[in-house]
Protein backbone atom coordinates (compact mmCIF):
# COMPACT_ATOMS: atom_id res chain seq x y z
CA UNK A 1 0.00 0.00 0.00
CA UNK A 2 1.06 3.54 -0.86
CA UNK A 3 -0.09 5.40 1.22
CA UNK A 4 -1.78 5.74 4.44
CA UNK A 5 -5.47 3.59 4.07
CA UNK A 6 -8.42 5.65 2.98
CA UNK A 7 -10.52 2.13 3.75
CA UNK A 8 -9.18 -0.70 6.33
CA UNK A 9 -10.83 -3.74 6.53
CA UNK A 10 -9.89 -5.84 9.38
CA UNK A 11 -11.12 -9.77 10.08
CA UNK A 12 -13.94 -8.79 8.32
CA UNK A 13 -16.81 -11.70 8.62
CA UNK A 14 -20.79 -11.15 7.49
CA UNK A 15 -23.35 -13.69 7.34
CA UNK A 16 -26.61 -14.28 5.68
CA UNK A 17 -28.30 -17.03 7.51
CA UNK A 18 -25.62 -20.20 7.40
CA UNK A 19 -24.04 -18.94 4.57
CA UNK A 20 -20.52 -17.03 5.27
CA UNK A 21 -20.39 -14.44 2.21
CA UNK A 22 -17.58 -12.32 3.90
CA UNK A 23 -14.82 -14.97 6.14
CA UNK A 24 -12.28 -12.93 8.01
CA UNK A 25 -11.73 -10.53 5.16
CA UNK A 26 -8.50 -7.81 5.43
CA UNK A 27 -8.70 -5.02 2.48
CA UNK A 28 -6.97 -2.01 2.48
CA UNK A 29 -7.11 0.76 -0.13
CA UNK A 30 -5.12 3.79 -0.24
CA UNK A 31 -5.11 6.98 -3.21
CA UNK A 32 -6.14 5.92 -5.95
CA UNK A 33 -7.51 3.63 -7.74
CA UNK A 34 -8.14 -0.17 -6.37
CA UNK A 35 -10.00 -2.61 -7.82
CA UNK A 36 -11.41 -5.66 -6.22
CA UNK A 37 -11.94 -8.34 -8.54
CA UNK A 38 -13.76 -12.05 -7.37
CA UNK A 39 -15.62 -14.63 -9.28
CA UNK A 40 -19.90 -14.35 -8.61
CA UNK A 41 -20.85 -14.55 -5.11
CA UNK A 42 -16.76 -14.26 -3.84
CA UNK A 43 -18.08 -11.19 -1.54
CA UNK A 44 -17.08 -7.93 -3.26
CA UNK A 45 -20.76 -6.42 -2.99
CA UNK A 46 -21.37 -7.13 0.90
CA UNK A 47 -17.95 -5.71 1.77
CA UNK A 48 -18.78 -2.66 -0.33
CA UNK A 49 -21.78 -2.29 0.73
CA UNK A 50 -20.58 -2.77 5.03
CA UNK A 51 -17.83 -0.11 3.35
CA UNK A 52 -20.93 1.98 2.60
CA UNK A 53 -22.50 1.27 5.67
CA UNK A 54 -25.53 -0.09 4.10
CA UNK A 55 -24.65 -3.71 5.83
CA UNK A 56 -23.19 -4.19 9.61
CA UNK A 57 -20.64 -6.90 9.91
CA UNK A 58 -21.12 -9.65 12.17
CA UNK A 59 -17.53 -9.57 13.25
CA UNK A 60 -14.23 -7.40 12.25
CA UNK A 61 -13.69 -3.78 12.00
CA UNK A 62 -13.95 -1.25 9.29
CA UNK A 63 -12.55 2.25 8.94
CA UNK A 64 -13.41 4.32 5.94
CA UNK A 65 -12.00 7.74 6.14
CA UNK A 66 -11.25 7.19 9.65
CA UNK A 67 -14.74 6.52 10.25
CA UNK A 68 -16.77 3.37 11.35
CA UNK A 69 -19.55 3.30 8.12
CA UNK A 70 -22.05 1.39 11.03
CA UNK A 71 -22.12 3.84 13.53
CA UNK A 72 -20.78 7.11 12.15
CA UNK A 73 -22.60 6.76 8.80
CA UNK A 74 -23.87 10.52 9.22
CA UNK A 75 -20.50 11.82 9.06
CA UNK A 76 -19.51 9.49 6.57
CA UNK A 77 -21.96 9.81 3.99
CA UNK A 78 -21.73 13.61 2.72
CA UNK A 79 -17.73 12.89 2.20
CA UNK A 80 -18.67 9.29 -0.09
CA UNK A 81 -19.72 8.86 -3.09
CA UNK A 82 -22.01 5.33 -4.00
CA UNK A 83 -22.88 3.52 -7.04
CA UNK A 84 -24.96 0.90 -6.37
CA UNK A 85 -25.52 -2.09 -8.78
CA UNK A 86 -29.60 -0.92 -9.03
CA UNK A 87 -32.03 0.97 -6.76
CA UNK A 88 -31.73 3.70 -4.70
CA UNK A 89 -33.86 5.96 -7.52
CA UNK A 90 -37.40 7.43 -7.87
CA UNK A 91 -38.12 5.77 -11.20
CA UNK A 92 -40.90 8.45 -12.20
CA UNK A 93 -38.41 11.55 -11.46
CA UNK A 94 -36.39 13.20 -14.60
CA UNK A 95 -32.61 12.01 -14.73
CA UNK A 96 -31.41 15.91 -15.12
CA UNK A 97 -33.75 16.69 -12.30
CA UNK A 98 -32.58 13.94 -9.75
CA UNK A 99 -28.90 14.88 -10.62
CA UNK A 100 -29.57 18.19 -10.04
CA UNK A 101 -31.10 17.46 -6.97
CA UNK A 102 -28.39 15.51 -5.85
CA UNK A 103 -25.64 18.73 -6.61
CA UNK A 104 -27.82 20.50 -4.40
CA UNK A 105 -26.89 18.33 -1.26
CA UNK A 106 -23.51 19.07 -1.57
CA UNK A 107 -21.05 22.33 -1.44
CA UNK A 108 -18.83 22.37 -3.94
CA UNK A 109 -20.85 20.24 -6.61
CA UNK A 110 -19.35 18.87 -10.02
CA UNK A 111 -21.27 21.07 -13.01
CA UNK A 112 -24.36 19.48 -13.74
CA UNK A 113 -24.69 19.98 -17.24
CA UNK A 114 -20.74 19.02 -18.15
CA UNK A 115 -21.17 15.67 -16.28
CA UNK A 116 -24.37 14.69 -18.61
CA UNK A 117 -22.50 15.87 -21.90
CA UNK A 118 -19.28 13.72 -20.78
CA UNK A 119 -21.48 11.07 -19.87
CA UNK A 120 -23.60 10.92 -23.01
CA UNK A 121 -27.27 11.52 -20.98
CA UNK A 122 -27.50 14.89 -22.93
CA UNK A 123 -30.25 13.08 -25.20
CA UNK A 124 -32.10 12.06 -21.81
CA UNK A 125 -31.85 14.39 -19.30
CA UNK A 126 -35.49 15.11 -19.76
CA UNK A 127 -36.89 11.28 -19.83
CA UNK A 128 -37.98 9.96 -16.09
CA UNK A 129 -35.59 6.95 -14.98
CA UNK A 130 -37.78 4.26 -15.92
CA UNK A 131 -37.93 5.09 -19.55
CA UNK A 132 -33.96 5.50 -20.02
CA UNK A 133 -32.42 2.06 -21.28
CA UNK A 134 -30.08 -0.03 -18.79
CA UNK A 135 -26.80 1.51 -19.50
CA UNK A 136 -28.16 5.16 -19.39
CA UNK A 137 -29.45 4.20 -15.68
CA UNK A 138 -25.78 2.81 -14.95
CA UNK A 139 -24.56 6.27 -16.34
CA UNK A 140 -26.87 8.19 -14.37
CA UNK A 141 -26.23 6.27 -10.77
CA UNK A 142 -22.49 6.80 -11.78
CA UNK A 143 -23.33 10.56 -12.19
CA UNK A 144 -25.11 10.62 -8.81
CA UNK A 145 -21.81 8.93 -7.39
CA UNK A 146 -19.63 11.68 -7.97
CA UNK A 147 -21.43 14.96 -8.61
CA UNK A 148 -20.90 15.85 -4.97
CA UNK A 149 -17.32 15.49 -5.74
CA UNK A 150 -16.61 13.11 -2.90
CA UNK A 151 -13.30 12.16 -1.29
CA UNK A 152 -14.32 8.32 -1.93
CA UNK A 153 -16.23 6.89 -4.17
CA UNK A 154 -17.52 3.20 -4.12
CA UNK A 155 -18.35 2.23 -7.86
CA UNK A 156 -19.98 -1.96 -8.13
CA UNK A 157 -19.24 -3.01 -11.38
CA UNK A 158 -19.95 0.52 -13.03
CA UNK A 159 -19.35 -0.81 -16.33
CA UNK A 160 -21.20 -3.89 -16.55
CA UNK A 161 -23.46 -3.64 -19.41
CA UNK A 162 -22.11 -0.58 -21.39
CA UNK A 163 -21.16 -0.48 -25.04
CA UNK A 164 -17.90 0.44 -25.57
CA UNK A 165 -18.02 4.15 -26.03
CA UNK A 166 -19.63 4.31 -22.89
CA UNK A 167 -17.36 2.19 -21.28
CA UNK A 168 -14.35 4.01 -22.63
CA UNK A 169 -16.30 7.49 -21.22
CA UNK A 170 -16.93 5.46 -17.54
CA UNK A 171 -12.44 4.87 -17.30
CA UNK A 172 -12.03 8.63 -18.80
CA UNK A 173 -14.40 9.74 -15.60
CA UNK A 174 -12.58 7.25 -13.07
CA UNK A 175 -9.35 8.47 -14.50
CA UNK A 176 -9.82 12.07 -13.80
CA UNK A 177 -11.37 11.83 -10.90
CA UNK A 178 -8.06 9.63 -9.45
CA UNK A 179 -6.21 13.14 -11.19
CA UNK A 180 -8.22 15.16 -8.72
CA UNK A 181 -7.61 13.21 -5.66
CA UNK A 182 -10.69 11.39 -5.09
CA UNK A 183 -9.61 7.49 -3.64
CA UNK A 184 -11.83 5.01 -5.87
CA UNK A 185 -13.10 1.49 -4.59
CA UNK A 186 -14.18 -0.04 -8.01
CA UNK A 187 -15.75 -3.94 -8.10
CA UNK A 188 -15.40 -4.94 -11.64
CA UNK A 189 -15.70 -8.68 -13.34
CA UNK A 190 -13.42 -6.87 -16.01
CA UNK A 191 -9.96 -7.81 -15.98
CA UNK A 192 -9.42 -5.68 -18.53
CA UNK A 193 -10.68 -2.76 -16.70
CA UNK A 194 -8.68 -3.32 -13.83
CA UNK A 195 -5.59 -3.23 -15.81
CA UNK A 196 -6.37 -0.13 -17.14
CA UNK A 197 -7.70 1.60 -14.30
CA UNK A 198 -6.05 -0.01 -11.27
CA UNK A 199 -3.19 1.01 -9.11
CA UNK A 200 -4.06 -1.84 -6.84
CA UNK A 201 -5.93 -4.66 -7.18
CA UNK A 202 -7.79 -7.10 -4.44
CA UNK A 203 -8.83 -10.39 -5.61
CA UNK A 204 -10.99 -11.96 -3.55
CA UNK A 205 -12.36 -15.52 -3.01
CA UNK A 206 -14.34 -17.31 -1.09
CA UNK A 207 -14.57 -14.12 1.20
CA UNK A 208 -11.13 -13.82 1.57
CA UNK A 209 -8.63 -11.25 -0.02
CA UNK A 210 -6.19 -13.87 -1.86
CA UNK A 211 -3.57 -11.46 -2.82
CA UNK A 212 -3.24 -7.58 -3.19
CA UNK A 213 -1.05 -5.29 -5.24
CA UNK A 214 -0.73 -3.49 -8.13
CA UNK A 215 -1.14 -5.07 -11.86
CA UNK A 216 2.51 -5.29 -11.69
CA UNK A 217 3.57 -6.62 -8.46
CA UNK A 218 0.51 -9.45 -8.63
CA UNK A 219 1.94 -10.59 -12.60
CA UNK A 220 5.23 -10.53 -11.38
CA UNK A 221 4.68 -11.94 -7.86
CA UNK A 222 3.63 -15.76 -7.71
CA UNK A 223 3.01 -16.28 -11.37
CA UNK A 224 5.05 -18.18 -13.33
CA UNK A 225 5.85 -16.97 -16.75
CA UNK A 226 6.93 -18.51 -20.07
CA UNK A 227 10.15 -18.60 -21.88
CA UNK A 228 10.20 -19.87 -25.64
CA UNK A 229 12.43 -20.68 -28.09
CA UNK A 230 13.42 -21.86 -30.99
CA UNK A 231 16.52 -24.12 -32.47
CA UNK A 232 16.88 -27.29 -34.10
CA UNK A 233 14.73 -30.39 -33.49
CA UNK A 234 15.56 -32.89 -30.74
CA UNK A 235 17.64 -30.89 -28.55
CA UNK A 236 18.46 -32.86 -25.50
CA UNK A 237 15.98 -31.03 -22.41
CA UNK A 238 17.32 -33.11 -19.71
CA UNK A 239 20.83 -31.27 -20.09
CA UNK A 240 18.51 -28.18 -20.23
CA UNK A 241 16.53 -28.79 -17.47
CA UNK A 242 19.76 -29.83 -15.33
CA UNK A 243 21.00 -26.11 -15.76
CA UNK A 244 17.77 -24.68 -15.18
CA UNK A 245 17.00 -23.75 -11.14
CA UNK A 246 14.67 -26.74 -10.17
CA UNK A 247 11.54 -25.11 -9.69
CA UNK A 248 11.34 -24.48 -13.62
CA UNK A 249 10.42 -27.12 -16.32
CA UNK A 250 11.65 -27.26 -20.26
CA UNK A 251 10.28 -29.10 -22.75
CA UNK A 252 10.01 -29.72 -26.52
CA UNK A 253 6.51 -28.58 -27.36
CA UNK A 254 6.36 -29.04 -31.25
CA UNK A 255 9.36 -30.18 -32.98
CA UNK A 256 12.48 -27.32 -32.95
CA UNK A 257 9.79 -25.50 -30.58
CA UNK A 258 10.69 -25.40 -26.39
CA UNK A 259 8.94 -23.75 -24.14
CA UNK A 260 10.41 -23.00 -20.24
CA UNK A 261 8.17 -22.59 -17.37
CA UNK A 262 9.11 -20.74 -14.08
CA UNK A 263 10.13 -17.61 -12.70
CA UNK A 264 11.52 -15.82 -15.95
CA UNK A 265 14.22 -13.55 -14.77
CA UNK A 266 17.21 -12.22 -16.72
CA UNK A 267 19.40 -15.08 -14.55
CA UNK A 268 17.10 -17.89 -15.88
CA UNK A 269 17.18 -15.93 -19.54
CA UNK A 270 20.77 -15.78 -19.32
CA UNK A 271 21.18 -19.48 -17.93
CA UNK A 272 18.76 -20.35 -21.39
CA UNK A 273 20.55 -18.63 -23.84
CA UNK A 274 24.63 -19.69 -21.89
CA UNK A 275 23.52 -23.68 -22.40
CA UNK A 276 22.58 -22.65 -26.35
CA UNK A 277 25.96 -21.78 -26.57
CA UNK A 278 27.30 -24.77 -25.06
CA UNK A 279 25.33 -26.76 -27.44
CA UNK A 280 26.16 -24.59 -30.09
CA UNK A 281 22.56 -23.91 -30.37
CA UNK A 282 21.87 -20.54 -32.18
CA UNK A 283 17.73 -19.72 -31.57
CA UNK A 284 16.02 -18.02 -34.47
CA UNK A 285 13.78 -16.85 -32.26
CA UNK A 286 13.71 -16.29 -28.27
CA UNK A 287 10.74 -14.64 -26.22
CA UNK A 288 9.41 -13.99 -22.83
CA UNK A 289 5.31 -14.17 -22.34
CA UNK A 290 4.59 -12.47 -19.26
CA UNK A 291 1.33 -13.67 -17.65
CA UNK A 292 -1.17 -11.45 -17.31
CA UNK A 293 -3.62 -10.76 -14.65
CA UNK A 294 -5.96 -12.67 -15.87
CA UNK A 295 -3.63 -15.55 -15.47
CA UNK A 296 -2.59 -14.65 -11.98
CA UNK A 297 -6.26 -14.91 -11.15
CA UNK A 298 -7.04 -17.95 -12.50
CA UNK A 299 -4.40 -19.71 -10.68
CA UNK A 300 -5.68 -18.12 -7.50
CA UNK A 301 -8.83 -18.84 -7.78
CA UNK A 302 -9.13 -21.43 -10.13
CA UNK A 303 -12.29 -19.34 -11.65
CA UNK A 304 -12.84 -17.73 -14.92
CA UNK A 305 -14.23 -13.60 -14.66
CA UNK A 306 -17.80 -14.02 -15.47
CA UNK A 307 -19.80 -10.85 -16.31
N1 LIG B 1 -29.11 -10.61 1.08
C1 LIG B 1 -28.56 -11.81 0.96
N2 LIG B 1 -29.13 -12.91 1.53
C2 LIG B 1 -28.58 -14.12 1.43
N3 LIG B 1 -27.41 -14.37 0.76
C3 LIG B 1 -26.81 -13.33 0.17
C4 LIG B 1 -27.34 -12.00 0.25
N4 LIG B 1 -26.50 -11.18 -0.44
C5 LIG B 1 -25.50 -11.96 -0.90
N5 LIG B 1 -25.67 -13.24 -0.53
C6 LIG B 1 -24.77 -14.38 -0.83
O1 LIG B 1 -23.50 -14.05 -0.30
C7 LIG B 1 -22.47 -14.44 -1.22
C8 LIG B 1 -21.65 -13.22 -1.59
O2 LIG B 1 -22.46 -12.35 -2.36
P1 LIG B 1 -21.94 -10.96 -2.93
O3 LIG B 1 -23.09 -10.33 -3.66
O4 LIG B 1 -21.30 -10.17 -1.86
O5 LIG B 1 -20.84 -11.47 -3.95
P2 LIG B 1 -20.19 -10.72 -5.20
O6 LIG B 1 -18.75 -11.08 -5.18
O7 LIG B 1 -20.52 -9.29 -5.21
O8 LIG B 1 -20.91 -11.47 -6.40
P3 LIG B 1 -21.32 -10.93 -7.86
O9 LIG B 1 -20.05 -10.76 -8.60
O10 LIG B 1 -22.12 -12.06 -8.40
O11 LIG B 1 -22.09 -9.66 -7.70
C9 LIG B 1 -23.16 -15.10 -2.38
O12 LIG B 1 -23.15 -16.50 -2.17
C10 LIG B 1 -24.57 -14.57 -2.31
O13 LIG B 1 -25.48 -15.51 -2.84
Amino acid sequence: MRSEPVVQVQALVKRYGTKTAVDGLDLAAGQGVTAVLGPNGAGKTTTVEICEGYRRPDAGTVRVLGLDPARESAALRPRIGVMLQSGGVYAGARADEMLRHVAKLHARPLDVDALIERLGLGSCGRTSYRRLSGGQQQRLALAMAVVGRPELVFLDEPTAGLDPQARHATWDLVRDLRDDGVCVVLTTHHMDEAEQLADDVAIIDGGRVVAQGSPEELCRGGAENTLRFSGRPGLDVASLLKALPSDASAAEVTPGSYRVDGKVDPQLLATVTSWCAQHGVLPDRISVERHTLEDVFLELTGKELRS
